[in-house]
């Protein structure tokens, strides 16, 4: 079985981060792992604390895991602060770690500061030159790039620039407009559109980690990176479609969709 290794932030919820990756690899096929940089106090209308954990206890997880299980994807999620990117691109150099989606999560749906925006360059400079693909929603596109984007021309614009920090892929999420939820990939020379009709629903909460990690899923299982998207594209839109009303506020995305569809007992609630 294929291996796959977030590396991320726990969503104490369940809907996002961790548990939302680890969720994703599993539905995905793939034997999921994980490197905790933080724990949330978080639920479905908000996040009301964060402990970053030590740069040194994170070290000790990529080490732990890197040093005994050959590692076939890793997604990187919330990573708080300048030491935590420091010691996660440091980890991943020394391992020489492979097919890494990087989404370079900045602030919370409900408007918490994921990121310290102190780091935000740090994580340009030392994690994009990483990855096969890094997956920016539209408000953290515009945070890399500092342009403002509205249209499709301008998601290709911003995918150019932020191609041009380093990462083999990027593909530029487009949750965050009113049309149809377009997603841009760029190689460096080409655009591939991935574009499913918006789907009018409340509960949203974590589609960015499950998108991410489901790319990687299917990269450590050998997917080019054009399938792999194609497919996790179609993961989360599903996952979408059958969102759970969990909670008081934006309720998570719904995970093991193939599992339940194939055992024909497929529940939207
Ligand atoms: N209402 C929606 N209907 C269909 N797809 C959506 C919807 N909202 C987001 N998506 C898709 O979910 C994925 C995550 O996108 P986005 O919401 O932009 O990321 P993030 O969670 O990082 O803010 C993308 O593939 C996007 O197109
Ligand atoms: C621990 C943790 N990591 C990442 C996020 C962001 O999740 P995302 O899928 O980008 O969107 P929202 O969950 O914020 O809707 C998070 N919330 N928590």
């Amino acid at each position: 079985m294929k291996k796959a290794l977030t590396i991320a932030g726990s969503d104490s919820s369940g809907g996002a981060g961790i548990q939302a990756d680890l969720k994703a690899f599993a539905a995905n096929g793939v034997f999921g792992m994980s490197v905790i940089t933080a724990v949330t106090a978080q639920n479905t209308q908000g996040v009301f604390a964060v402990q970053d954990i030590d740069p040194a206890v994170i070290a000790k997880q990529i080490e732990a895991v890197f040093e005994d299980i050959a590692v076939d994807a890793v997604k990187i999620g919330m990573v708080s602060q300048i030491e935590t990117i420091e010691t996660i691109a440091a980890g991943l150099k020394k391992y020489q770690a492979r097919n890494v989606v990087v989404d370079p999560v900045m602030v919370s749906k409900s408007g918490y500061h994921l990121l310290n925006p102190a780091a935000e360059s740090k994580l340009t400079a030392l994690l994009l030159p990483l990855a096969t693909v890094v997956t920016p929603n539209i408000p953290e596109a515009e945070v890399i790039t500092g342009m403002k984007i509205t249209s499709l021309k301008d998601m290709e614009e911003a995918a150019k620039m932020i191609h041009r920090f380093g990462p083999q892929n990027v593909l530029l999420k487009g949750g965050h407009r009113a049309d149809d939820a377009t997603d841009i990939l760029f190689d460096g020379n080409t655009f591939r559109y991935f574009s499913s009709p918006r789907i009018a629903t409340a509960n949203t909460h974590g589609t960015g980690c499950t998108l991410s990690a489901a790319i990687a899923a299917n990269l450590a299982r050998g997917y080019a990176v054009y399938d792999a998207v194609a497919l996790a594209k179609e993961y989360i839109t599903t996952a979408i479609a059958h969102a759970l009303a969990i909670g008081k506020g934006v309720g998570p995305t719904h995970h093991f969709y193939d599992l339940y569809k194939k055992a024909g007992v497929f529940i939207d609630e």
